[in-house]
């Protein structure tokens, strides 16, 4: 009878203000992590490599928009003054904005690292967030990639990178705060043929970035790394092939991926969350991450299969 009654006052005229009332507390908690989440990145030192071109400018775009004093690297300097032109000379009032700085290197140049950290450190006195976003990837047989191009695809997307987080570490640690963010790809968690350089360059991302993360949280570090489907940029077309020479070619997956404004808006929200390790990829990429951990023998035959597929078509 209770139950009845009870069910009555539910559905009866008391619906509309139960909905309303907790429709009104959804928004509020909504607002509220919104806010906590921009307080966390307002103001803050972000320091972005690849910031030149594709993900890592619209990147540089969207946390330039949000507040943040941005140090935008990369090896063409010209291109990064460019963009702070077009960074400073957009300004709407609405919200106050930082002149970025400029720092350029290459990140093959490993042992030059601690130097440019020093000089990254010194733009603001500090680092808050680090994105490790440059990049390149390789197109090539494993038979017709020389060792050198693996060398050099590892110095640019591995040692380059880790030897700029080691440079930047202490100075966190000395702070007791920090966040370092790493761009992988969904191929630092699964490998796909004609791309060895690559995919084993962003698997050893994964790992090393896995280690940090377990090593400094003592020290209230956080450690994000992002792992990406395919993105609408020049990837593909920067990619190096076995002989070390420019791909050159904008493959249809690329040229059909993700909106790179998309993508940054995702790794702002990640990186305002302080999430550890985030797939950002549509359904058949990220179920094939799960096939690999969790049915290997289902999984190997696809991507010898897609190897076969391939090789086929270059040959037509
Ligand atoms: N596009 C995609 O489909 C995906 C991309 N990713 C990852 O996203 C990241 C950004 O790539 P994306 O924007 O797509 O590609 P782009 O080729 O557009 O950008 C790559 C950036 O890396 C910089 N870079 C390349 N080589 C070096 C080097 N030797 N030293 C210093 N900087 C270098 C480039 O700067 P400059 O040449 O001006 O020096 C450029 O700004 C990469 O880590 C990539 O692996 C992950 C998944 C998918
Ligand atoms: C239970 C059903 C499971 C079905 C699994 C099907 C397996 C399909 C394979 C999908 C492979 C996706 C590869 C995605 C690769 C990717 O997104 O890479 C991103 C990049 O880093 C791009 O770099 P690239 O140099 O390759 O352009």
């Amino acid at each position: 009878m209770l139950y009845k009654g009870m069910l009555m006052e539910i559905t009866g005229s008391n619906i509309l203000p139960l909905l309303l009332g907790s429709v009104g507390i959804i928004v509020l908690y909504k607002l509220l992590q919104r806010m906590k989440q921009r307080a966390y990145i307002q103001d803050t030192v972000v320091v972005i490599t690849g910031a030149s071109s594709g993900l890592g400018k619209e990147c540089a775009k969207l946390f330039h928009s949000v507040g943040v004093r941005l140090v935008l690297c990369g090896r063409d300097r010209q291109k990064l003054e460019e963009l702070v032109q077009e960074l400073t000379g957009g300004a709407d009032g609405k919200r106050k904005t930082h002149t970025p700085n400029v720092v350029t290197f290459d990140l093959r140049d490993v042992d030059a690292m601690a130097d440019r950290a020093e000089e990254i450190v010194g733009c603001f006195g500090q680092v808050d967030i680090l994105i490790n976003n440059a990049g390149i990837s390789h197109r090539g047989t494993i038979l017709d990639t020389d060792v050198s191009v693996d060398r050099d695809v590892m110095n640019i997307n591995y040692f380059g990178p880790i030897a700029l987080t080691k440079a930047i570490l202490p100075s966190m640690v000395q702070r007791k705060s920090g966040h370092i963010v790493t761009i992988s790809s969904i191929q630092g968690k699964i490998a796909i043929p004609f791309r060895s350089a690559y995919g084993a360059s962003k698997h050893a991302t994964q790992a090393f970035f896995d280690c940090l993360r377990a090593e400094v949280e003592q020290f209230g570090i956080l450690v994000t790394v992002i792992s990406p489907g395919y993105i609408r940029t020049n990837l593909s077309v920067n990619a190096v092939t076995g002989d070390g020479s420019k791909y050159g070619v904008m493959d249809k997956n690329t040229a059909e991926g993700w909106d790179p404004q998309d993508v940054a808006k995702a790794i702002l929200t990640a990186v305002s969350r302080k999430k550890k390790d985030v797939v950002l990829a549509g359904m058949m990429p990220t179920l094939a991450v799960y096939l690999r951990t969790l049915l290997p023998c289902a999984f190997f035959p696809i991507m010898a299969a897609r190897a076969r597929k391939e090789r086929k078509v270059k040959k037509n």
